[in-house]
């Protein structure tokens, strides 16, 4: 019997590398989980246990730290971008599948070296190469937003199953994870970050939601119009379920104002929005 070996990859997984810029009094902190995975000519260490193509994992960790100090880390992407160069011109590696979350710190009032772990939301990267061809995703994970009014779920369809009752005005609470891919290269991954999590923000306040999945989809188109760079993003949001706590036995109404947040089940909605030029282009 015959096997074939395929999708070979190696790499140093979550690679936590914190650097400190001290350009200035004011210093500034880039706080970073990297994984790595390189992709090539290393069936031989699979087959016959010879690792003469093996770029040894503990080698790719200690990369990462090098090039951290050599290159510095501005955004998460360009630091990836930097990696991936660096992989690409060593020998048996064809391609890269590199990761990163960014943890965001902002400086104390009191000096310049004092910081508090900022926004719950975690940024994403991933850089994939496959020989000279690059592809940069970006994206957030655990971004937890609420509106407290501004949405109803009904309309839906009733079978003998169905129970949950048509609202016209519900509390809508989900926890988004977003990766857009970059169609082309923005001016600032920064600055294309920010753009989006702000216009996401602000599509999930200003729409008024009929289910989470038209809301999402406002978040999605919102995200692209932001950033002409971005050619597709892909959203996922738990429905984190906030029910009406009955307290009707205790002599009390309750006008929207008590809620049981159930941890689960939650429903869960997903959707990628793809610009047409972008959906032809991969179509
Ligand atoms: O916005 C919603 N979308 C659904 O698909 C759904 N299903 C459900 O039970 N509640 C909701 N809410």
């Amino acid at each position: 019997m015959a096997y074939a070996l395929t999708d070979l990859q190696h790499g140093k997984a979550e690679v936590r590398v914190v650097k400190v810029d001290r350009g200035s009094d004011d210093h500034v902190l880039h706080d970073l989980n990297v994984t790595t995975q390189l992709r090539g000519d290393f069936a031989t260490a699979y087959t016959d246990g010879d690792n003469a193509h093996v770029h040894a994992t503990d080698t790719q960790k200690n990369t990462v730290y090098a090039l951290a100090r050599e290159h510095g880390v501005t955004s998460p992407e360009d630091f990836l971008l930097v990696l991936a160069g660096h992989w690409r011109a060593q020998p048996w590696v064809t391609g890269t599948w590199l990761s990163a979350e960014q943890y965001s710190w902002h400086r104390l009032p009191a000096n310049g070296h004092s910081f508090v772990r900022s926004g719950q939301e975690t940024r994403t990267a991933l850089v994939e190469t496959d020989g000279e061809q690059t592809m940069v995703s970006a994206g957030l994970t655990d971004l937890v937003v609420l509106k407290s009014t501004g949405s109803e779920f009904h309309g839906f369809p009733r079978d003998r199953y169905t129970t949950l009752a048509e609202t016209d005005d519900r509390v809508l609470a989900t926890s988004v994870s977003a990766t857009w891919r970059y169609a082309g290269e923005p001016d600032s991954y920064d600055a294309a970050y920010d753009a989006v999590r702000a216009a996401m923000l602000d599509a999930f306040a200003s729409t008024h939601s009929l289910a989470l999945q038209q809301t999402i989809h406002a978040m999605g188109v919102a995200a692209l119009d932001a950033v002409s760079e971005a050619g597709s993003i892909h959203i996922s949001c738990p429905n984190k379920h906030h029910f009406l706590v009955d307290l009707e036995p205790f002599g009390l109404d309750n006008p929207g104002e008590v809620f049981y947040a159930a941890d689960r089940p939650y429903g869960l909605i997903e959707a990628t929005v793809l610009r047409e030029t972008a959906l032809r282009e991969e179509g």
